[in-house]
């Protein structure tokens, strides 16, 4: 990494790097992005290829007072040659969207609960593909985890995408199963693909364009891995087939979180991503349901429950058939949950943890604290 400057800054977009990432990084640091973390120390990918940068005192510091000023995956840093040729990772650029689990909790004595609390699985993702499969099982696609997926897509800040996997074990009934997903999903682009022909491939690459960042939530077995090999034109990725084959386990294979595509755009895929399951979809949840909200604002009463009240334009659109019952019910069930995680982890919180980001970043970036 001798002259990163010049030769750097073309070599680096491929990685999503851009002017307005430019603009933030400080002056004399080389900028990398994070592919991989490991204890105390990042795998981070640069215009020079791949370094294993250690934190600098700044960021332990920060992350000691609170986890999210962790690196994560997908994160942007900029790092430091040390004169003994190591790297040190001085400084997180910041974030344009974040999945952050578990929200924050309270310590009995009152402030932001540290430990595991509002870890950060994946930042500066651009679009997040939901993969639900056409027929699971013996079940076609399930609309209330596509629900739930989204809620947790739009809390990400990212772009939500919904893809239906696996078109080609449906056949006749697929235009009537996209008819029904798109119910569930108002406002978000559907997309039935086969990963196995490649139809729909070339529509979901599309998404990636500009060197976009994408994560692809999922049950397991939906087909994500399949899908990121199709993507990336080779196996980067084990499927379910492959580690049944070899008996091996899936931790022999040591590879990127972050994988750059042949083709262009980025996937992010960690264990953290692939469990993630109900976490914060706090305002997600409004958004994925924005077709209830819209009739909701038309009900006779303010206060509405959409019950049996009079006046409620939300059944009417049940008795007129432009709205599923099954999406009342949905909306109903994710926002007791979302409710639920609110009373655990506190919305104001959660500001409060964004809010604190932004001074912690600004922190990091104070020149001469603790050089080595
Ligand atoms: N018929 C059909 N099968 C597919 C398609 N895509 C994937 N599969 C199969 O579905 C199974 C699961 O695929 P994976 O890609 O491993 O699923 P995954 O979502 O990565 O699963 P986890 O790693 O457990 O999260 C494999 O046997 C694939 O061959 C498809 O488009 N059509
Ligand atoms: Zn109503």
């Amino acid at each position: 990494m001798s002259s990163p400057v010049i030769s750097g800054l073309s070599a680096l977009s491929p990685l999503g790097w851009d002017d307005s990432l430019a603009a933030e990084l400080p002056a004399g640091l080389i900028p990398a992005r994070v592919a991989r973390v490991d204890r105390g120390a990042a795998e981070v990918l640069s215009a020079d290829g791949h370094a294993q940068a250690h934190y600098s005192a700044q960021v332990r510091r920060a992350a000691a007072a609170d986890p999210v000023a962790l690196p994560c995956v997908g994160d942007w840093a900029g790092i430091r040659r040390l004169p003994e040729g190591r790297f040190e990772l001085e400084t997180l650029l910041p974030r344009r969207t974040a999945f952050v689990r578990g929200g924050v909790g309270r310590l009995s004595r009152g402030g932001l609960s540290g430990d595991s609390q509002g870890q950060v699985l994946a930042a500066n993702v651009d679009v997040v593909f939901v993969a639900e499969p056409a027929l699971h099982a013996t079940d076609t696609a399930d609309l209330s985890r596509i629900e739930r997926l989204l809620a947790l897509a739009w809390e990400s800040g990212g772009l939500p995408v919904v893809l239906i996997t696996k078109s080609d074990l449906i056949g006749e009934g697929l235009d009537y199963l996209m008819e029904e997903v798109a119910t569930a999903a108002p406002g978000v682009d559907v997309h039935p693909i086969c990963s196995l022909t490649g139809e729909g491939v070339e529509i979901v690459r599309g998404y990636l364009e500009g060197t976009r960042t994408a994560v692809v939530l999922g049950a397991s077995g939906a087909g994500k891995s399949t899908l990121v090999n199709a993507l990336a034109g080779t196996a980067v990725m084990e499927t379910q087939q492959v580690r049944a084959g070899d008996g091996r386990g899936r931790h022999t294979t040591v590879h990127r979180e972050l994988i750059p595509l042949q083709g262009g755009g980025l996937i992010i895929d960690t264990p953290g991503i692939r469990r993630v399951g109900l976490y914060d979809m706090g305002e997600g949840v409004d958004m994925v349901f924005s077709d209830i909200e819209d009739l909701a604002g038309r009900c006779r009463f303010a206060d509405c429950r959409h019950d049996s009240e009079p006046g409620c334009a939300v059944i009417a659109a049940i008795e007129d058939g432009t709205l599923p019952e099954r999406r009342l019910e949905s909306w109903n069930k994710l926002q007791r949950e979302a409710a639920w995680m609110a009373s655990r982890s506190d919305a104001r919180l959660r500001k409060e943890l964004q809010n604190r980001w932004k001074i912690i970043h600004k922190e990091m970036r104070k020149p001469g604290r603790n050089r080595p």
